[in-house]
C-alpha cells in the first residue's frame, strides 16, 4: 500500500510506543527505598550563594565579545556516525566538568573556576562501604539507585539552598517563588538589558526571575545541565535568553552559546534573541546561505580566531542527516568551546540510540552546560526520560542501554518516587495553575461522534478482511489461542492494520472502497497516455500502482488530470462521509459565527488535505503548516494568521505545527485525530493557551465512537497519569485498569 501519511515515517510507526509500559503497579514492599529522605545524610557546607555585583561591568567593554576558539582545535575530527564516537577517550576527557566514575581515579578532570571538581565539592563517594556509611548503599544492579547515590548529595545541597533547611524533602522547584536564592532582581536585569535607543524594557514575572535564578544557581554551583520543564507557553524561551544575558553581564560570559530548536522556530528565537537580548551577535545557520557561512566559520577556525557571534542559531536537522555537507557542519561545531548549549523542545532527545541524539552529543558535550528547554519532559516511558537526563548530565546518568530499558520498563510507585529525587535538583517546572492564575481558562471536551453507514460498513469490513487473514495465519503457524494474534503476527503486521482502523475511523476516503479495481483500471487507461507517472511507465505498472491508492488521492489525481467521467472525481457529498467532518460541518461554522479563530490539527498530512476540502465546502477561510512548508515560510503564516482576524483557522500538522509556535490568534483547538502519546497533542493544545492569550481556550478532541480512536485516547489518558506522578508533587500512581498492548486490542477486534 503506498504511504500517504507523510507526518509520520514507517520507521515511526514501527516503533512506536504503544507498549503499555505504564501498567503502574505499586509495590507494597518494595525491595528500594527511596534515599532522598535519609535524614542521617549531611552534605559539606557549600561556599556562599549570596549575589555579588562584579567590580567590572563586561558590558562596557567591546573586546569582551569575542570568544577564543578552544586549543583542543582537531581538523581530523570524526563525526559521531563512525561508530565509537561516544566513547572515544579524548572526546569524554576534553571538556569534562566533574567526574563521579567510581573507579577511574585517574580521569582528566577540568578544573572549575573555584578550584575543585564537583565529585569533591559534593564529596561523591567511591566505595560500597563509604555509601554503607551513610544509609546509602545499593544492590549493584540497581541502576536506578546508584544514579540516585550519585545524585543525592548535590540534590540535597541544592534543595536547601533554595528551600532553606526545613524543606529538604521538597519534590520539585515549582513553589521557589519565596526562595531564599536571589542572585539576580528584576534591577539586575533592568542593568544587564538595558540597551540605549531601545523603548523595550524588559520586564519578567515573578516565576520566570525564580526561573533565571535558577539557571545561574546550576551555574555557579557547576552543574554541568538543567532542564527547565515550564508547561508550554510560560515563556521558557524568555528566561533562557535573560539567563544568557546575565552570563555575560555577571560572568563576564559572551558565549558563544549554540541553540538548538525545531525548524519552525527558528524565526521566532531570532526574533527574541533581538527583542529582549538586542546587544547579541546572532547567526542564524540555516538554509540557503548555510553553506557560504559554513567556509567562513571553517576558515576562522583555522586561523584561530575568535568568533564573531555570541549565539549560533540552529536546527535539529543539522544532526539528523548524513549528508557530507552536515557532516562538514558538524565537525565545524565540534571545533569550538560553546558555554551553552542550549535545545530547544528538548524532548527531541528522548532517543539516545537516535543520529541526533549521538551526533548532537558530540558537539554538546564539551559545553560548559547542556541547557533542554521542554514543557513535555516525559514522553511515553521512564526511559525516554532518561535519554534526557544522560544528554544534560553525561557523567552521571550514562549507563548500558539495554539494562535500563529492562528496569525502566518496570514502572512502580517505589521507582517513580525515586525518578523524582533524581530529577530534583536538575528540573525546574511550574504549571500554568502554579503561577498564572491570571491566564485565562482551558476548557477540554471530548467529542466523541458517531459514523454512519458508509464508514461503519468500511471499518467492519476491514474487520473482517484482516480477522480472515489473520487467522489463517494463525491456524497455520500456531496451536493456541485462535483468538490471539499477539506473537504470531509480525509486529510491523499489527501496526498496519491499527494504522488502517485509525485512518477509517478518521475518514474513510482514506482507503480504497468507492473506486472498484474496474473504475483503476479504467482510470489508468485515461492517465496512461498523459504520462501521469512519466511517460516511460507501461499500463500495467499505472494501474499496479492506482490500485495501491486510497480514494481520496485517486480522487485527487483524476481531479489534477481534468478526467471527469462517470465515477470520476467526486462529489462534495463525499467529504462528509466522515462523522469527523460532520463534526466540524456543525462546529466550525457556529465558531465562526461567535468570532472565535480555530487551530485544527492532524498527524497526517492527507488528512490535512481532505480537511482543506471539508473548509472549503463549509466557507471557512485558513491558513496551513506542515512538515513540508518552507521554514522560511513559517513564520510568515504564523504573522498573517495572528494578525489577519478575516483568516478563521489554521491547519496544521501535530509534529510541524504543535511545538513552540505562538498561535494567541485562535482561542480553540481542535485535534482531529489524538496521538498515542498525548504529550504531542498538549503541545498543541497549548499553541494559543499561553502568555499574550486574552480569551478562554476551548480544545476539542474528535473521538470516533466504536473505532481504536477510543483505544488511543485510553492508552494517551493513562501516559498523564505517569506524567503527573513524576513531575508533580503529590501525585501519586494507581493501579485501576489494565492498559492494553496494540497487539491484544486488535486480538480483541478480530476474535470470532
Ligand atoms: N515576561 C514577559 N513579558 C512579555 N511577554 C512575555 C513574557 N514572557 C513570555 N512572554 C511572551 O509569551 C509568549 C510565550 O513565551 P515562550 O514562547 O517563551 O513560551 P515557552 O514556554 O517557550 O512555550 P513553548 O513550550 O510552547 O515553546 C511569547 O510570545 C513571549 O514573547
Amino acid at each position: 500500500m503506498k504511504r500517504d501519511f507523510d507526518e509520520i515515517s514507517d520507521d515511526e510507526w514501527a516503533n512506536h510506543s504503544f507498549k503499555p509500559s505504564r501498567i503502574l503497579t505499586t509495590t507494597q514492599n518494595g525491595k528500594h527505598k527511596s534515599n532522598s529522605s535519609s535524614s542521617s545524610f549531611f552534605p559539606p557546607p557549600l561556599e556562599s550563594f549570596a549575589f555579588k555585583k562584579p567590580q567590572h561591568n563586561p558590558l562596557s567593554s567591546g573586546d569582551d565579545d569575542c570568544v577564543q576558539v578552544t586549543e583542543h582545535f582537531n581538523l581530523e575530527d570524526d563525526d559521531v556516525e563512525e561508530e565509537e564516537e561516544t566513547t572515544r577517550p579524548s572526546a569524554v576527557n576534553r571538556g569534562r566538568r566533574f567526574v563521579v566514575d567510581d573507579d577511574d581515579e585517574d580521569e582528566e578532570v577540568e578544573e572549575r573556576e573555584n578550584g575543585a571538581d564537583l565529585a569533591e565539592v559534593y564529596d561523591i563517594k567511591s566505595s560500597d562501604d563509604e555509601w554503607e556509611e551513610e544509609g546509602l548503599a545499593v544492590e549493584d544492579d540497581d541502576l536506578v539507585g546508584k544514579a540516585l547515590q550519585k545524585c543525592a548529595k548535590i540534590s540535597l545541597e541544592l534543595k536547601r539552598e533554595l528551600y532553606g533547611t526545613g524543606m529538604t524533602s521538597c519534590d520539585r522547584y515549582a513553589e521557589v517563588e519565596a526562595s531564599s536564592v536571589k542572585i539576580v532582581t528584576q534591577d539586575d536585569i533592568d542593568a544587564a538589558c538595558a540597551v540605549a535607543d531601545s523603548g523595550f524594557q524588559p520586564v519578567l514575572k515573578p516565576y520566570q526571575l525564580v526561573g533565571v535564578n535558577f539557571l545561574l544557581l546550576l551555574h555557579r554551583k557547576g552543574i554541568g545541565g538543567a532542564i527547565l520543564a515550564d508547561e508550554m507557553g510560560l515563556g521558557k524561551t524568555i528566561q533562557a535568553i535573560t539567563y544568557l544575558t546575565l552570563l555575560k553581564y555577571l560572568h563576564n560570559d559572551p558565549g558563544p552559546h549554540l541553540i538548538v530548536c525545531p525548524a519552525s522556530l527558528l524565526e521566532n528565537w531570532e526574533r527574541e534573541l533581538k527583542k529582549w537580548c538586542p546587544s547579541f551577535s546572532v547567526l542564524l545557520y540555516h538554509g540557503a546561505t548555510r553553506s557560504a557561512y559554513s567556509k567562513e566559520l571553517g576558515s576562522l577556525a583555522k586561523a584561530g580566531l575568535p568568533l564573531p557571534f555570541n549565539v549560533l542559531l540552529v536546527c535539529y536537522s543539522l544532526f539528523e542527516r548524513h549528508s557530507a555537507q552536515q557532516k562538514d557542519d558538524r565537525k565545524i561545531l565540534k571545533r569550538w568551546q560553546w558555554s551553552c548549549v542550549l535545545m530547544d523542545e528538548a524532548h527531541a532527545l528522548k532517543d539516545k540510540n537516535s543520529y541526533r541524539w549521538k551526533n548532537l552529543m558530540s558537539v554538546a558535550r564539551n559545553a560548559n552546560q547542556r541547557l533542554m528547554l521542554t514543557g513535555t519532559p516525559l514522553q511515553n516511558d521512564l526511559h525516554e526520560l532518561w535519554s534526557l537526563l544522560e544528554f544534560m548530565m553525561p557523567d552521571l546518568f550514562a549507563t548500558e542501554d539495554e539494562d535500563l530499558k529492562k528496569l525502566l520498563n518496570a514502572e512502580d510507585g517505589d521507582l517513580i518516587s525515586r525518578m523524582k529525587s533524581i530529577l530534583g535538583p536538575f528540573i525546574l517546572r511550574r504549571l500554568k495553575s502554579d503561577v498564572m492564575q491570571q491566564l485565562v481558562p482551558k476548557i477540554q471536551r471530548v467529542e466523541y461522534v458517531s459514523m454512519e453507514k458508509h464508514q461503519d460498513c468500511a471499518y467492519k469490513e476491514a474487520i473482517e478482511e484482516y480477522r480472515a487473514v489473520s487467522h489463517a495465519r494463525i491456524a497455520k503457524v500456531s496451536k493456541g489461542d485462535p483468538n490471539t494474534i499477539v506473537g504470531v503476527l509480525p509486529r510491523r503486521q499489527i501496526s498496519n492494520y491499527f494504522v488502517q482502523f485509525r485512518k477509517i475511523a478518521n475518514h474513510p476516503l482514506l482507503v480504497r472502497r468507492v473506486y472498484s479495481d474496474e473504475d483503476v483500471i479504467c482510470f489508468a487507461k485515461k492517465l496512461h497516455p498523459k504520462g501521469a507517472f512519466g511517460f516511460e511507465c507501461t499500463l500495467e505498472r499505472v494501474i499496479e500502482e492506482l490500485k495501491s491508492y486510497n480514494d481520496f488521492s485517486i480522487h485527487r489525481l483524476l481531479l489534477y488530470h481534468d478526467i471527469n467521467e462517470k465515477k470520476g472525481i467526486l462529489s462534495d457529498k463525499y467529504v462528509m462521509l466522515s462523522a469527523k467532518c460532520r463534526a466540524l460541518a456543525e462546529l466550525l461554522p457556529d465558531l465562526k459565527k461567535c468570532g472565535h479563530r480555530v487551530l485544527i490539527f492532524s498527524q497526517w498530512t492527507s488528512m490535512l488535505d481532505i480537511l482543506e476540502w471539508t473548509l472549503d465546502v463549509l466557507g471557512v477561510t485558513y491558513r496551513r503548516l506542515d512538515g513540508s512548508t518552507q521554514v522560511t515560510d513559517r513564520q510568515a503564516i504564523v504573522d498573517a494568521f495572528n494578525n489577519d482576524t478575516s483568516i478563521n483557522a489554521c491547519l496544521l500538522s501535530t509534529r510541524a505545527g504543535g511545538q513552540g509556535l505562538n498561535l494567541t490568534g485562535a482561542d480553540t483547538v481542535i485535534i482531529h485525530d489524538l496521538d498515542f502519546n498525548p504529550q504531542i497533542d498538549r503541545q498543541a493544545e497549548d499553541r494559543c493557551h499561553r502568555i499574550g492569550q486574552t480569551k478562554p481556550v476551548t480544545i476539542y478532541r474528535l473521538v470516533t465512537k466504536g473505532t481504536v480512536d477510543e483505544n488511543v485516547y485510553e492508552i494517551a489518558k493513562r501516559k498523564l497519569v505517569l506524567d503527573a506522578a513524576v513531575l508533580e508533587s503529590g501525585m501519586e500512581v494507581n493501579n485501576e485498569g489494565d492498559t492494553l498492548t496494540m497487539g491484544e486490542i486488535l486480538s480483541s477486534l478480530l476474535k470470532v
